[in-house]
Order: structure tokens, then C-alpha cells, then sequence
């Protein structure tokens, strides 16, 4: 097995186009930081900008003060009122500093409830817009959900970028501050400065670009402590007592990580040790060169007093610029996927003069040599496949697994379009029609459907959500698909919230989830119904059941049904058997057994097994 990861890119050396990318990531964040809520920015930054000038404007009373001290005493007055007058004015500095902070507390946490729900926002809005075959790549599944974590996780950057700028303010205040009264002692500071400025960029950069390499690696791991405590995967790793391999996975990836880190830190550590004895004897020299001048005479104790602090700040204020810049540059590397995913656009879409589907449909769909092959792909699933499917007849698709069932359902939804061929609808290529539209008109359960953590209600209602306060017409639904005999055992009935996540969450066998399901598709008034496995996990009674209803609810509609099971299969008015992509016997129950092909084989084989 490969380990993610381990390419071998050095974590030296000048950037790379990967890294500089990440870089460029800050850029769009800080479009959805002010899109989120351009006030609540500006007094963000408003509020930091003042904040920011605070330490220096101290420094400054301070230096008054303490000129105005050695004044009086030399004078032998008493305390003046200008120096009463100072003093207040540095207590109100210290409030002003203290509410400051306070409100840029009380900013930061609106930015960040703001961003996360702007982008929360438009990830839903952004994923409920792409093509269903994007959602099929794997490889997009796994950016989407880091993409949503990477959503709300983000906000340490934003907050790390405001920091930076009000940081980026105060430094240059002091130094400002500095060059009046002295532009050597500037000069002392930063020449001593540069070294460290310099290692901290070139090890900001090595851990950045540590950090880089270690990405995918950290995705692992993330993956790795998910699946090793969730609930869809604890049966598994239990039985198959996973855990300790999964540990064992987790423990290598992460030693590794832990290695580079302890290096590189090591090394960080003994060079920028060394070169801060150097910036010391700057901010020393600096100050001595001070006092010397004060000793002079050419600058005042109170002078003294604010250079004194203003090199001891900047000297911090300058490191701190480092680190936060190094943070920023760590952070902006989780964003990618968020921004990838934003990225991604759906190429299925109506064209600017689509059309409504007819109501009633007349003739029905047609699969007009229709090839097909996935995306990724190079075989074909389907090979000019050819079919009708008319107003009030009920169809299945059989077919052992992976010959195109569930495709052929893809297709006639346009959740993808054929490589080669058309399929009608009326006569009209189905590109032409409005898609949702056309999706308005289906009503389809899938497989895999989804199994929602809500009410029993709403997990019917999500069938027409535009009518889920109609209690009736859910209940209609509920007896038809038979959900009914569930719910009615439920102790909340239809307002009982199903699964485990939610307080009070019932969870129900796969069976009963199938029978809620299967009443979404009698929620829609749709024309077409597609049922794909509706029954394989329900028991035989429930099955025919079900399917004496089904039979009702079809007339003069039109249905797809795809299932394994022979008993379902024969109450179809047509059945299509699928193999190596092609239709290779179409007929209905009678007919294909007597036809003594692949379809007879498989009943048979299927028959005899109760014999
Ligand atoms: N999104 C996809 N990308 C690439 N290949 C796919 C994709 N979905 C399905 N396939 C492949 O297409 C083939 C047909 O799949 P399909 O789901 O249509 O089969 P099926 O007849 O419905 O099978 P089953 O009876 O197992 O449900 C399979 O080989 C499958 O691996």
C-alpha cells in the first residue's frame, strides 16, 4: 500500500507552484470574510486599527509624564494639574485598551459565526447545483466533506489575518515612534533584527513547506480517527477486529509526522537561539545608545522612557509579525479543497429555451442506440441499447450485477447524458426539455436511498417538500409503500424521529427504512416511477404487498422497476434483460421463458432454489 504522502518533494529550497498556490488561497477567503458581513469587517479592522496605535500612544503619555515629573521635582512644586491631567489621560488609554480588546473579542466571534454560516451557505447552495457524476467520483466525495469541515475550521486564519494587520500597525507605530527621536536607533534595531528575520522567513518557509508535504498524510489520519469511531464502521472493525491495524496504520503516519516535526524544530530551535543573542545585543545596543544620549543631555528622561519601551515593543511586535505570517501561510494550505469544490461547475444544465414536459406524456421515451460510458472510463456500460417505454406501461430491467440497470435509470433522469445516441421523450431529445423539469415528473428510488435524520413524517415528506404539511396526502403515501405498518408501532408515530444521531431517535431495520423510502416516490405526482431494488430488503409478504399496490398506482403511468427477484419481475408488462451492455432478450414473463434464453436460465436457477 502506498503511503499518501511520501512524495518527494523537498521541504527546502525555493517554493514550489504547489505551495505558492496554497498562498494564493488567503485571497478568496478574504472575499467570503467581507461577502459574510462587510460591517461587522470594517469594525473588526476599525476597531483593531485603533487598538493597534494604543501601545505607542501610552508610550507617549508615559514619556510626558515622566518629563513632567523631573520638571517639577527640579522646580520643587507640587504635583500640577497637567500632571493630574496626564495621568488620566494614561488611565484612559489602559480602559480604552481594555474595551478595545473586549470588542474585538465580541467582533471576532460575529466574523466567525457569520463566515461559517455564509459559507455553510454556499457550500449547500454550491453542492445542490452539481451533476450527479461529479458526486460519483470518489475523489470528489473526499474534497467535499473536507471542504465542509475546512468550512467552519478556517476562521483561525481570518482571525490570524487581522491579528497580522493590527500587529503590522503597532510595529510600525513604534518604529515611526523610534526614527523621530533617533534614526540610528532604528537602524541598530533592524540591522540586529535582520538575521532572525531572515531564519524565521527561511524556517517559516521549511515548516510551511513540512506542513505541505505532511497534508496528505494529516488527511489520512483524519480519515483513519473517523473511521475508528463512527458508528457505520464500528460493527466492521469490531468482527473484524480492525482496530488495532487501524491503529497500528494511525500510529506509523503519525510518528512520522511527530519525526519531522521534532527535526525541524530541533534545528529551529539551535539556529534562532544563536541569532536572538545577536537581535538582544541589538535591542541593547539600541537602548544603551539611548541612555547614552540621555546622559548627554540630547534626549530627555521622559524621551528615555518611551524609547526604552518602544524598542523592547517593536523587538517583540516584529517576532510576533513572523509567527503570525508563518500561521497564516500553515492555514491557508487546508482551504484548497473548499476552494476546489467551489471550483467544480455542473455541465448539465437546460439550455436558455428548454422546455416543459408534456402533461400528459403521449408517446413516452425511446432509448435510440444509446452508448455509454462513464467518465474515467473506456469500456462502454451500455452499447446501443434501444428501447420504448410508453404511457401507462410498467417495465424491468434484470440482469446480473454491474450490466447497466441502475445506468439506464441514470440516463432516462439526465443524470447523465449518453456518449452516443439519444433518448427521446415525445419525440424530443431529452436535452431539450427543462431538467428540472423532467425531475419534477420522475419519482425514483434509488438503492442507496438516503435515510434522513428527521421525523418519520418528514423522511416521507422529502418526496414533495413543497407539501410537507400535507398530513393526508403523506399518510396516502405512508399506506401505499406500506410505511403505515411501521410507523404505526413507532411510540412518536409520524412525528418520531428516526435514526440514532437526535435525542429520542428511533432506528429502524433495513427493511422498514426501505418501506419509508418507497413512500417518497407515491409523495409525487410524477408521471414516470422508478424503483430500483425496491424490495430487496423486505420479506416476501411485504414484497407482494407492496406490489399489488404498485400495480394499482402505476395505471396509465409509466414504471421502471429493476430488482433480482423473479416474483417482483413478471408483474412487469415488459421485461429487458441486460447483459455486457446490451439488451439482449426484451419480453414479457411468458415469452422470455419460453424463449429458453438467459432470462429462462436465471429463473430457473432462481425457481429451483425453492423447490
Ligand atoms: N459512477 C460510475 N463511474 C464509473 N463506473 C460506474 C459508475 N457507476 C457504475 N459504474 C460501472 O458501470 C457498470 C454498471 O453499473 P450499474 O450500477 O448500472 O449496474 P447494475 O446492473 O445496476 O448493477 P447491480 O445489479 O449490481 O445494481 C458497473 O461495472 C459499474 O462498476
Amino acid at each position: 500500500m502506498t503511503t499518501p504522502g511520501t512524495t518527494a518533494e523537498s521541504s527546502k529550497g525555493p517554493m514550489p507552484q504547489g505551495r505558492v498556490a496554497s498562498l494564493k488561497n488567503i485571497l478568496p477567503v478574504l472575499r467570503m470574510v467581507w461577502e459574510s458581513g462587510p460591517g461587522t469587517v470594517v469594525a473588526n479592522l476599525v476597531l483593531r486599527a485603533i487598538a493597534a496605535l494604543v501601545p505607542v500612544a501610552v508610550l507617549v503619555v508615559a514619556r510626558w509624564i515622566v518629563d513632567d515629573v523631573v520638571s517639577t521635582v527640579a522646580a520643587h512644586q507640587g504635583m500640577s494639574n497637567r500632571l493630574w491631567g496626564l495621568l488620566a489621560l494614561e488611565l484612559s488609554l489602559a480602559a480604552v485598551g481594555g474595551i478595545l480588546g473586549r470588542a474585538i473579542m465580541y467582533f471576532n466571534v460575529l466574523l466567525s459565526e457569520r463566515y461559517t454560516r455564509h459559507v455553510s451557505l454556499q457550500l449547500m447552495e454550491h453542492a445542490s447545483r452539481l451533476d450527479l457524476a461529479t458526486y460519483e467520483d470518489p475523489t470528489f466525495h473526499d474534497r467535499m466533506e473536507r471542504a465542509r469541515v475546512q468550512a467552519t475550521d478556517r476562521i483561525v486564519m481570518v482571525e490570524a489575518i487581522a491579528r497580522f494587520l493590527q500587529q503590522t500597525l503597532t510595529t510600525v507605530s513604534l518604529c515611526v515612534g523610534i526614527l523621530v527621536f533617533s534614526p540610528w536607533l532604528l537602524v541598530i534595531i533592524i540591522v540586529c533584527l535582520v538575521p532572525t528575520a531572515l531564519a524565521e522567513g527561511q524556517f517559516g518557509a521549511q515548516f510551511y513547506a513540512l506542513r505541505f508535504r505532511h497534508t496528505p498524510m494529516r488527511r489520512e489520519l483524519d480519515y483513519l480517527r473517523q473511521l475508528g469511531a463512527s458508528r457505520e464502521s464500528a460493527k466492521e472493525l469490531k468482527i473484524f477486529g480492525l482496530s488495532s491495524y487501524l491503529m497500528e496504520r494511525y500510529s506509523r503516519l503519525s510518528g512520522k509526522i511527530l519525526d519531522d516535526m521534532v527535526a525541524h524544530f530541533g534545528r529551529t530551535f539551535r539556529s534562532l537561539s544563536l541569532l536572538s543573542i545577536i537581535g538582544t545585543l541589538g535591542y541593547y545596543g539600541a537602548y544603551a545608545l539611548a541612555v547614552y544620549k540621555a546622559a548627554r543631555g540630547e534626549l530627555t528622561v521622559g524621551e528615555l522612557t518611551f524609547l526604552a519601551g518602544a524598542i523592547a515593543n517593536a523587538n517583540r511586535t516584529l517576532q510576533e509579525m513572523f509567527s503570525t505570517a508563518v500561521g497564516i501561510a500553515d492555514q491557508s494550505l487546508y482551504i484548497h479543497d473548499m476552494l476546489a469544490f467551489f471550483a467544480v461547475q455542473p455541465t448539465l444544465r437546460s439550455g436558455p429555451r428548454a422546455l416543459k414536459v408534456p402533461r400528459p406524456i403521449r408517446q413516452g421515451f425511446e432509448f435510440r442506440d444509446v452508448t455509454f460510458t462513464y467518465p474515467g472510463r473506456t469500456e462502454p456500460v451500455l452499447q446501443k441499447a434501444s428501447f420504448l417505454l410508453n404511457p401507462g406501461q410498467r417495465i424491468a430491467l434484470i440482469g446480473e450485477n454491474g450490466q447497466g440497470k441502475t445506468t439506464i435509470v441514470k440516463l432516462l433522469m439526465r443524470l447523465y447524458d449518453p456518449t452516443e445516441g439519444q433518448i427521446l421523450l415525445d419525440g424530443v431529445d431529452l436535452r431539450e426539455y427543462d431538467i428540472e423539469d423532467l425531475w419534477h415528473e420522475v419519482g425514483v428510488i434509488f438503492q442507496d436511498f438516503a435515510r434522513y435524520e428527521m421525523t418519520a413524517a418528514q423522511n416521507i415528506a422529502v418526496g414533495r417538500i413543497e407539501r410537507r404539511d400535507n398530513q393526508v396526502l403523506i399518510e396516502e403515501a405512508s399506506h401505499k409503500s406500506l410505511a403505515n405498518t411501521v410507523i404505526d408501532r413507532l411510540p412518536g408515530k409520524y412525528e418520531q424521529m428516526l435514526g440514532r444521531r437526535f435525542d429520542g431517535g428511533v432506528d429502524l431495520s433495513g427493511g422498514e427504512w426501505q418501506k419509508i423510502a418507497l413512500a417518497r416516490a407515491y409523495m409525487r405526482d410524477a408521471q414516470l416511477l422508478i424503483l430500483d431494488e425496491p424490495t430487496a430488503a423486505l420479506d416476501a409478504r411485504a414484497e407482494l404487498d407492496v406490489f399489488n399496490r404498485f400495480g394499482e398506482l402505476a395505471s396509465g403511468r409509466m414504471a421502471v422497476l429493476i430488482s433480482h427477484r423473479f416474483s417482483t419481475v413478471r408483474m412487469a408488462d415488459r421485461i429487458l434483460v441486460l447483459k455486457g451492455g446490451k439488451i439482449i432478450e426484451e419480453g414479457h414473463h411468458e415469452q422470455l421463458v419460453a424463449l429458453g434464453g438467459s432470462y429462462a436460465t436465471m429463473y430457473e436457477l432462481q425457481a429451483s432454489r425453492y423447490r
